[in-house]
Order: structure tokens, then C-alpha cells, then sequence
């Protein structure tokens, strides 16, 4: 049994948490900000809500598995997508209802659609074997990278889709999956692929009155599990003695002792600020950064006919707009953009008679300070970008907000406002990633920017790795301290 310490309150901070005071561990949370959660936020004025992090949850038996008992509404269209030439594809989780749109929307393709998901789904087998079941520590404990290699040789996503794919926007639509992990379709490997077969496999799913309630579960869980949580406390320093960590120092100043140390803040913070390491900091750099997300927040009068939950409305050029973010690391010319707006399945997230949509750019992390125009001019170039693809919101819009890289930067002390942290970049960058043990004893890390990587599922599972790797530390019936 150890005293632990988890630094950091998002997803994967608390997950860790919930499993190590189950296994019976001593576990204090320290959360710099005054709310559990991190990135799984929402922002309200005037009666609408919007998220400011995830709006789909997948994989929802990950949440069920900790404790999470809350009704959950499964979404009957996982998304709809708008390309550049003003087609339409509804994507549903029953494969063979969406090898039918697919048919639909190009004839022929139906059959390519179904090898596609058979693929795919044979692609996850092989992660959740390999990729998701270790902890990227240890090389003997290393999830073995030639099982998913098998699968998944060495292509990118966007070389996978042509594979199966004759037509461009099927392609496109593939390619999309590699910004589920801030990463560009053109770099990023093909295992990338199985993404979409926990979609078709498990669904898309909602948290009525908003994702960020499923923190406020995971608060509860805490609670009954004995943790200790500490809210508005800064961690500044991770103490390290000889080749064991001993503790943290808070930021205004008082020193806690513990066995272990969990790590839910960035990969970068912990090697920048927390326990300064310079050659593993320039490893992170050399890896670059995933990319961010401008988000406008709009309040919209009125009802959009037919609008669904979750869209996506394409580039028409999708090699360049990621030339744009990851080489150029500009916002894109012509940018893709996610529509969300919850209030078409749930009202409590917008006054009546009117929506909260939520636009969300792929854009490149960093300081937008240094982007060729500024974010409110970059909004009107979206908004606009938009009205000429079927949505025109002018004389709709009562208020817009913007979060931008900044905002994610300087909430989450997230290096560049990078969303996970580094990018999937070549066949071998899943094994590249920080893994969950640090370099010290009793040091470990968990969440988006460390192994298996974002989305809140894997941060989840991570959470899970990690208490098992402190069971297997700080064994039952050893007192440490
Ligand atoms: C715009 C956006 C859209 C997204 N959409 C989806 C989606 O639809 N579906 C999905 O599954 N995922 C989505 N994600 C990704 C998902 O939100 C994240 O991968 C996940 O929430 C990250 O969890 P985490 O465990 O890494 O912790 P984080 O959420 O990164 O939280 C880390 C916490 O650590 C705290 N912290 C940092 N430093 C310190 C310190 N020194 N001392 C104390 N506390 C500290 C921070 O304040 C923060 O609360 C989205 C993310 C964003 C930003």
C-alpha cells in the first residue's frame, strides 16, 4: 500500500485515483483549478451552455466499468458530414445501414465500406491486445508493437483510405479520424484506422445535460472512495530523492510527502516545471506538438431545420489544410468544421427556440498572437466559409465567445494550447509517446499527453494502467512510509 499523490484533476487523474483508493492505496488529488474535470468543461452565459472540450463520449462501458451509473443517450446519426461539392454523408453506427448511405452517396462504394470495417474492427482487436492493455514502461512490460504492425503495416490513415477507397470523400472522411488524436491524415499511421470501429462498434454517445456531468460522477466516486481532492492547489515542484520521488511542493509552498507521485498534468509540464529534465523535454520538442482547436461559441436564434447533434463540413482541399496547421502552422485558408449543438437532443443547453453551437477549427498549436490575422477576424473568415456551405447564421447570431490555443494553454497549462500533447507522426509514433512510468521510482503519468493517448476512454484506461503499475510497485501489505 503507498501514499499517493495524483497531481491534477482531468479524466485520466481521476480515474487513476478512483482505482488506486480501491485497490487500497492512500490517495490525495491536488486540481490547480477550482473544479475537477480539466479539458471535459462547459461555459454558460445567457442560458445556453456550451462544452469547451469533448462533446461525444464513446466507449461508454469504460465510464460504466468505474461506478458511473447516469443514463446515457445513445445518438441514432453519429454525425453528418457536408463535403466541399455539397454532398451528404449520415454516418450510423449499424454497419449496414451505413455501407447503404455510403452506396448512396457513392454508388459502388458500399462493398468498400463493409472491407473498410472489417478492417477496422480487426485493426482494434489488435490495439486492445496490444496497444491499450500495457503501460509503454518498462521494455518488458511494452505492449508488442509487431501485433499491430501486422494489421495496420506501415502506411498513414491517409494512404490506408486509398487503399480502400476510390472516392475522394470517403477518403476525406477516413482522414478525419487522425484529429481525434491532433494529428494530420498524412502522417499519421494507419492504425489510426480502428477509430472508427469503436464508433460503429459501440456508438456515439450523449450525457443528458452535458458531458462534463460525468466529472461531476467521477467527483462522487472519489468522494466515496476516500480520496482526498484538493481543489484550486498548484502543484510547482515534484521532489525527487536520489532515483525515488518523495513528494510534491505546492505552489504556496507547503510540502507533501507520498510513495508515488501520478502525473495528469502535461508530459511537458512535468518535464519543464514539475522535475525539470531537459534531454526528455527535448524529446517532446523533436516529437513536435498535436495540434489545437479554436472554438466560437454562438448563440443562434431560432432552430436550424433538421441540424443533428454532431456535423462535420469539409475543405475542399484537405492535403493543403493540414499543410496549413503542421508545416505552415497557420490556421487553414479553408478550414474543416465541426458543428455541435447539444440543444437538438437536450433543452436545458439553450434558452427556447434557440441553439448553442459550438464551431470547432483544427488549428496549430501555439501562440495565436503570432497568427497572420487575429482570432476574431479568423472567426468571420469561418462564419463566412460556412454561410457558403449551407449554413448562413447572419441574423442569427445573439453573441459569439472565442477559446482559443491560449485559452487551452493557459487553463490547463497545456504546452502551446496542444490538445494531446504531441502528434501521431509515423508508423512508430504510437510507441513514442510518453509511456505511464516516468523516469523516477513511484513516478508515473496518465492522461492525453502520455500512453495510450486522448480522448476521454483512453485517458480512462490509462488511468487503470497506471494503478496497476503502483500495485505492482507498492504491493498489499508492504507499508512504504
Ligand atoms: C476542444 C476539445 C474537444 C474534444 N473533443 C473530444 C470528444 O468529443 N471526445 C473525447 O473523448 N475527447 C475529446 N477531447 C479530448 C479530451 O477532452 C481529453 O483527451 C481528456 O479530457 C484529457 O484528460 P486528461 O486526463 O489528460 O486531463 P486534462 O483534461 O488535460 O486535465 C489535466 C488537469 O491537470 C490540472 N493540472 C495541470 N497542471 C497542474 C499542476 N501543476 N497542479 C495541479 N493541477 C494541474 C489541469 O488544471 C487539469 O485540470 C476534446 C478536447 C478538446 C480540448
Amino acid at each position: 500500500m503507498a501514499e499517493v499523490i495524483v497531481v491534477g484533476g482531468g479524466v485520466g487523474g481521476m480515474a487513476a485515483a478512483l482505482a488506486l483508493a480501491r485497490g487500497g492505496h492512500r490517495v490525495r488529488l491536488y486540481e490547480r483549478l477550482e473544479r475537477l474535470g480539466g479539458k471535459l468543461a462547459e461555459h454558460e452565459r445567457d442560458g445556453f451552455v456550451f462544452s469547451l472540450g469533448p462533446s461525444l463520449l464513446t466507449l461508454p462501458q469504460v465510464f460504466r466499468d468505474l461506478g458511473v451509473r447516469r443514463d446515457l443517450v445513445e445518438l441514432d446519426e453519429l454525425c453528418r458530414y457536408r463535403f466541399a461539392d455539397g454532398s451528404v454523408l449520415r454516418a450510423y453506427r449499424d454497419p449496414k445501414r451505413m455501407a447503404a448511405e455510403v452506396e448512396r452517396l457513392a454508388p459502388g462504394q458500399g462493398a468498400a465500406w463493409r472491407a473498410f470495417h472489417a478492417w477496422a474492427d480487426g485493426c482494434l482487436a489488435a490495439s486492445r491486445r496490444t496497444f491499450f492493455s500495457g503501460p509503454l514502461g518498462r521494455p518488458s512490460e511494452r505492449p508488442r508493437a509487431g501485433d499491430l504492425f501486422a494489421v495496420a503495416p506501415g502506411r498513414t490513415l491517409a494512404g490506408l483510405a486509398r487503399r480502400f477507397f476510390d472516392d475522394a470523400r470517403l477518403r476525406q472522411y477516413v482522414g478525419r479520424y487522425a484529429t481525434y488524436a491532433g494529428s494530420s491524415p498524412y502522417q499519421a499511421p494507419a492504425a489510426l484506422g480502428c477509430v472508427p470501429a469503436i464508433e460503429h462498434g459501440d456508438g456515439g454517445w450523449y450525457v443528458p445535460g452535458g458531458l462534463p456531468r460525468i466529472a461531476e460522477d467521477l467527483a462522487g466516486l472519489l468522494a466515496a472512495a476516500g480520496v482526498e481532492v484538493h481543489l484550486g492547489a498548484d502543484v510547482a515542484e515534484i521532489v525527487a530523492d536520489g532515483s525515488s520521488v518523495s513528494g510534491v511542493v505546492l505552489a504556496s509552498g507547503a510540502r507533501e510527502a507520498a510513495d508515488a507521485v501520478v502525473v495528469n498534468a502535461d508530459a511537458a509540464a512535468l518535464y519543464g516545471r514539475l522535475l525539470p529534465d531537459r534531454r526528455r523535454l527535448r524529446g517532446l520538442a523533436r516529437l513536435g506538438l498535436s495540434s489545437s482547436a479554436l472554438l466560437v461559441l454562438a448563440g443562434v436564434e431560432g432552430r436550424t431545420d433538421g441540424l443533428p447533434h454532431h456535423s462535420v463540413v469539409f475543405s475542399a482541399d484537405y492535403r493543403r489544410e493540414f499543410a496549413d496547421i503542421f508545416e505552415r502552422r497557420r490556421p487553414p485558408d479553408d478550414p474543416t468544421v465541426y458543428i455541435g449543438c447539444s440543444a437538438v437532443d437536450d433543452p436545458t443547453q439553450a434558452p427556447a427556440g434557440a441553439e448553442n453551437w459550438v464551431m470547432l477549427v483544427n488549428v496549430p498549436a501555439g501562440d495565436p498572437g503570432r497568427w497572420p490575422m487575429s482570432p476574431e477576424s479568423y472567426r468571420d473568415l469561418v462564419l463566412e466559409r460556412l454561410a457558403g456551405r449551407g449554413h448562413d447564421l447572419s441574423g442569427r447570431l445573439r453573441f459569439t465567445e472565442l477559446f482559443t490555443p491560449a485559452d487551452l494553454r493557459d487553463r490547463y497549462d497545456a504546452w502551446g494550447g496542444a490538445i494531446y500533447g504531441t502528434p501521431y507522426r509515423g508508423r512508430l509514433a504510437p510507441f513514442r509517446r510518453p509511456g505511464n512510468r516516468g523516469p523516477r521510482r513511484g513516478l508515473y503519468l496518465v492522461g492525453g499527453t502520455a500512453h495510450p493517448g486522448g480522448g476521454l476512454p483512453l485517458v480512462a484506461m490509462g488511468g487503470r494502467i497506471v494503478a496497476s503499475l503502483v500495485d505492482a510497485d507498492f504491493p498489499a501489505g508492504k507499508a512504504v512510509r
